[in-house]
Formats: structure tokens, C-alpha cells, sequence
């Protein structure tokens, strides 16, 4: 299978390289990362824009999580050149980069009124009331500590604090993972709510049945590498079948 960007062109010029990094909301190249003698992350181009809902698809252990932290800003120690948001990863790229980790980061005993509270005073960007909203919407009671509730129900505070950030780029990393498929259209719907349409949401996940239906784009990964990308329509058009069949033939 064949390499595409997203984009519809690459940038010959350094004025139109400059141009790109204001309109690109991530333009990776060549990015290598290593964990000791494995790499992780092995030469990666990615061109993604704003204004889409991108699906980040692989199997377990291809490298998702590991580009979403060196695009947050979470791991520096990487080689090849990164820009997220027109910005190397860093406090000016953190600034409009909105990163939801695949782990709990949340203090058990607080409640979800507290963590909005955290939250406002972190970020100028994050916008409370829509926290409020999400919350509301995914029938949580924001008065309730967190060590009191369920996994999923946890998972949707996180996902609120995320999305409330009026945030140029959104990484999402496994949302939906480890909640059951009610909970998880629940959530995805939660997100499609809170997206702003001039931003850019990556959304990484193994689910692909269940993204789907949200997606603008997809990028399949496999073994540190993107290995096919395109918008979802042209992707099923052109091989004639589903993104989860896709993403069969391209794991066969
Ligand atoms: N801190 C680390 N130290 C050593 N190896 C690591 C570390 N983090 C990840 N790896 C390895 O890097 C590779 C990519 O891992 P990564 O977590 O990025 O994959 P992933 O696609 O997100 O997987 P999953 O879908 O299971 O979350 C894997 O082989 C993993 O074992």
C-alpha cells in the first residue's frame, strides 16, 4: 500500500514551507524515536490540516501513543522535525495543543467540580461552561469524586476537561478504549459536540469500527510508520470496503 498525505500538496519553496507551517496544524518529517534499540517511531512524515476529525489507527504497540506525546510535548528526545500548531512542541506549541493521555492523571478524591476549577486555572483557553455542558451531557454528577466512579465514568470527566480547551489542536489518545459500546458512542458524541470546526481532533484507537462514523480522515500506522492516509470517503471509494476492512488487509 502507498503513502499519502492528507494534504494535496508538498511545499517546494521555504516561503511556501513557511506558509504551510500557519495553515498545517501538524507537518511531521522524518521523525524517529527511540526506546533503547527499539524504534518506536521509525522516520514518519504525517501533514495533517485543521478544520478535520482525524482517526490515528493501529494495533497495539505501532507507535500511536508515542506520536501523540512527542506532538503534546510529553517526550522530547526525538529526532527529524516536528511542528504542531505553526510551533516546535513546547510551552508555545502546549498553549494551543489540547492532550487527552491514555492514562488517568485526575486525583482520586477529587470531585469534577474541583478539576474544572484545576483546569481554569491552568489554561487560559479553557472555556468552564462547556465543561459544565459536557458533563451534563454525559449525566455526571460534577459534585461526585472520581474515585467514586465507574471507568467510563471517569474517562468522560477527562474527555470533558480535554474538550473544554478551546485548543487549535486536540490529541485524543484511546478514548474509547476499555468503555463498553454504548458508553462509547456516548463519549464520541460528547466530543463531536464540543469540536470547534476550525480546529484539528486526532483521535487514536484500535476501535475503528466505532470511529467510523466520525471521521473526516484516517491514518493507519504500522510499526512506527504511516502506511496509507486520505480522507475517508476517497479511502473506501478507492479500495471499495470499510475503514475497518482496510484496516485488515492493511495488518494482514
Ligand atoms: N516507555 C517505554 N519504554 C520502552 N518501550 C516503550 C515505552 N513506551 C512504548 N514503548 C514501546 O514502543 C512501541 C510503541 O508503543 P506505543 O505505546 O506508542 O504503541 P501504541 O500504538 O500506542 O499501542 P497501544 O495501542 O497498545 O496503546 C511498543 O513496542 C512499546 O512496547
Amino acid at each position: 500500500m502507498t503513502t499519502k498525505t492528507l494534504t494535496s500538496t508538498t511545499p517546494t519553496s521555504a516561503t511556501e514551507r513557511r506558509d504551510d507551517t500557519v495553515t498545517r496544524a501538524i507537518d511531521v518529517r522524518g521523525l524517529t524515536k527511540t526506546y533503547g534499540p527499539l524504534r518506536a517511531i521509525d522516520g514518519l512524515d504525517l501533514q495533517l490540516p485543521y478544520g478535520q476529525v482525524v482517526g490515528l489507527l493501529g494495533e497495539n504497540g505501532c507507535g500511536k501513543t508515542t506520536l501523540l506525546k512527542v506532538l503534546a510535548g510529553v517526550l522530547a528526545d526525538y529526532t527529524g522535525d516536528v511542528r504542531v500548531a505553526g510551533h516546535a512542541p513546547g510551552p508555545e506549541s502546549k498553549a494551543s495543543v489540547s492532550f487527552l493521555p491514555d492514562v488517568s492523571f485526575l486525583p482520586d478524591g477529587a470531585r469534577a467540580s474541583y478539576c474544572i476549577g484545576l483546569y481554569d486555572d491552568c489554561f487560559s483557553d479553557f472555556d468552564a461552561e462547556r465543561a459544565r455542558d459536557l458533563i451534563g451531557f454525559f449525566g455526571l454528577d460534577a459534585s461526585q469524586r472520581l474515585r467514586e466512579m465507574s471507568k467510563g465514568m471517569r474517562e468522560k470527566v477527562q474527555i470533558s476537561l480535554a474538550m473544554a480547551r478551546r485548543a487549535r489542536v486536540h490529541l485524543l489518545d484511546e478514548p474509547i478504549s476499555g468503555v463498553d459500546p454504548a458508553a462509547r458512542d456516548v463519549i464520541l458524541q460528547g466530543v463531536l459536540r464540543a469540536i470547534d470546526e476550525e480546529s484539528l481532533l486526532v483521535v487514536s484507537t484500535h476501535l475503528i469500527h466505532d470511529l467510523e462514523p466520525i471521521l473526516d480522515s484516517a491514518v493507519f500506522m504500522r510499526r512506527g510508520r504511516v502506511v496509507l492516509a486520505g480522507q475517508v470517503d476517497d479511502l473506501r471509494a478507492e479500495h471499495g470496503m470499510s475503514l475497518d476492512q482496510l484496516f485488515r488487509e492493511v495488518h494482514r
